[in-house]
């Protein structure tokens, strides 16, 4: 089985690119939504967060994920801090996922994670290949804006949360820039995909 890494920083444009690879008809693991479901109500995970972040980050039993944002995305000790919770728990459900894939035969399992980098998946053994998507760091800037709905300098601070995407196209196989139209976008990920069945 051939496992592909998506990275790419906040608001890059990695959603995009994991639909669109989901439509052509291949398996995508999100860790984006793995992090959803790790923290679901009743969950071992959702009690740590309690402990370390306070009752005030639970609403009806279920994770304020904006309130706790803001809070660890405006510090750094912080997000460390629920990425220790977090990340073990996001590992071992991709693993877990990645054998039931191989189990079932797939030839080809897309994985979408955005710390793949920061996260040390690059030493795991587990890919074979790495798609960085980047934009233009004003580009990314305005997308996080419009999308969050935050101000300049909250969205400054979640992009230096991060590993910067000039390091990352370095480390990447393939790198796909993300600064135009969603049509150009979309033209990218079809050749890659067909460069993908021809090798
Ligand atoms: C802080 C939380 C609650 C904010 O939730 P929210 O729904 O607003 O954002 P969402 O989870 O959709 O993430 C959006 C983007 O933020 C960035 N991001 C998320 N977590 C982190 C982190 N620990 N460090 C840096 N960037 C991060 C990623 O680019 C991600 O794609 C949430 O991101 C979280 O629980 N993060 C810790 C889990 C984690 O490490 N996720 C990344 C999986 S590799
Ligand atoms: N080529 C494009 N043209 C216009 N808007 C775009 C383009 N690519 C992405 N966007 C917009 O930019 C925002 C970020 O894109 P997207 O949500 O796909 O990024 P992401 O990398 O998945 O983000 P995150 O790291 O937060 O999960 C979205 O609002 C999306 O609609």
């Amino acid at each position: 089985m051939r496992v592909i890494a998506i990275t790419g920083g906040i608001a890059s444009g990695k959603s995009f690119v994991t639909n669109q690879i989901r439509n052509a008809g291949y398996k995508v693991i999100d860790a984006d939504l793995v992090s959803r479901q790790v923290v679901e109500p009743g969950t071992h995970t959702l009690e740590e967060i309690k402990s370390a972040f306070g009752d005030q980050i639970i609403s009806n039993g279920v994770l304020d994920r904006k309130a706790l944002g803001e809070k660890v995305f405006s510090n750094p000790a912080l997000l460390k801090e629920l990425t220790n919770i977090t990340a073990p728990e996001i590992r071992s459900s991709i693993q877990d996922s990645l054998s039931f894939f191989k189990m079932k035969g797939e030839e080809v399992v897309f994985c979408a994670i955005p710390l793949y980098f920061e996260q040390g998946y690059d030493q795991s053994g587990w890919f074979d290949q790495v798609v960085v998507v980047v934009s233009d760091e004003r580009v990314q800037l305005d997308r996080l804006m419009a999308r969050d709905g935050l101000e300049e300098w909250a969205a400054q601070t979640r992009i230096k949360s991060q590993m910067p995407n000039a390091e990352k196209k370095q480390k990447a196989d393939v790198v796909i820039e993300n600064n135009g139209t969603e049509e150009e976008l979309q033209k990218q990920v079809s050749a890659y995909l067909q460069t993908l069945k021809e090798n």
